[in-house]
């Protein structure tokens, strides 16, 4: 019996192009600004960039050196914890503005808001911080889904890939694995969530459905068919 939904965000419930296209430019743009208004004097910004230049062995007060990896980490897409957790903070400046709207696909959030009106509880896990995760869903082209989630995760826990990660959450959450529903487009990470005993539903919103033995959705209309069913 699923009691739980874990979600996935890039290519679940928000479209990939979404962050792909103008959340990655956004952060493109504004970042370099970011980083030198507020290195000096907002130590959550300098804690990141310590991070950076540890893992890059960029000297940590070469200002400019360490905004060309967060760059070259923006367009390889490279899902590391400070990267992320900057990102966070400048999308925080767009959101606020309203230059920025969370883009949540309508059947995510009609179906998130049945499934926690039906007393499921709803959690998020994605290699975007928690920061940025509450933004998408806080500041989004459908309203205010805050309200509808318990928690949220980020690669704090571990990598997606990882099964000790979806293990890690089972641990916070104290739930049994068999109760969780892990919903995403991505197959290394349904495969990591399996290991740890979770359930799970792949996310595939475009083109030819896999057949591949496992449960496949094109949306969260067709999870929730299959939700029923279990
Ligand atoms: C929280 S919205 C930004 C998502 C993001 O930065 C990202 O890298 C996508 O990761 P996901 O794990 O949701 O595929
Ligand atoms: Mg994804």
């Amino acid at each position: 019996m699923i009691r739980v939904v874990l979600t996935d965000i890039e290519g679940t419930t928000s479209s990939i192009s979404f962050v792909h296209d103008v959340l990655f430019p956004y952060a493109s743009k504004h970042l370099p600004e970011f980083i030198r208004t507020n290195h000096h004097t907002t130590p959550a910004v300098a804690e990141q960039l310590a991070l950076v230049a540890e893992k890059s062995g960029v000297d940590s007060k070469d200002v400019e050196g360490l905004i060309d990896v967060l760059q070259a980490w923006i367009s390889e897409d490279r899902k590391e914890g400070p990267l992320k957790a900057l990102q966070g903070m400048v999308w925080e400046q767009g959101y606020h503005s309203g230059e920025l709207k969370g883009d949540i696909y309508p059947d995510a959030a009609d179906y998130l808001q049945r499934w926690h009106d039906r007393g499921l509880r709803l959690f998020v896990y994605s290699s975007g911080s928690v920061k940025a995760q509450k933004l998408i869903f806080g500041f989004s082209n459908e309203g205010d889904f805050t309200p509808f989630f318990s928690g949220y995760f980020d690669t704090g826990v571990g990598g997606k890939t990882e099964a000790q990660s979806y293990r890690n959450i089972l641990a916070e959450l104290g739930v049994e694995p068999a109760t969780v529903l892990f919903l995403s487009d991505v197959e290394a990470e349904l495969s990591a969530a399996e290991e740890a005993g979770l359930k799970t539903v792949w996310l595939v919103r475009d083109g030819e459905l896999p057949d591949t033995g496992r449960p496949v959705a094109r949306d969260f209309a067709e999870v929730d068919a299959l939700l029923r069913k279990r």
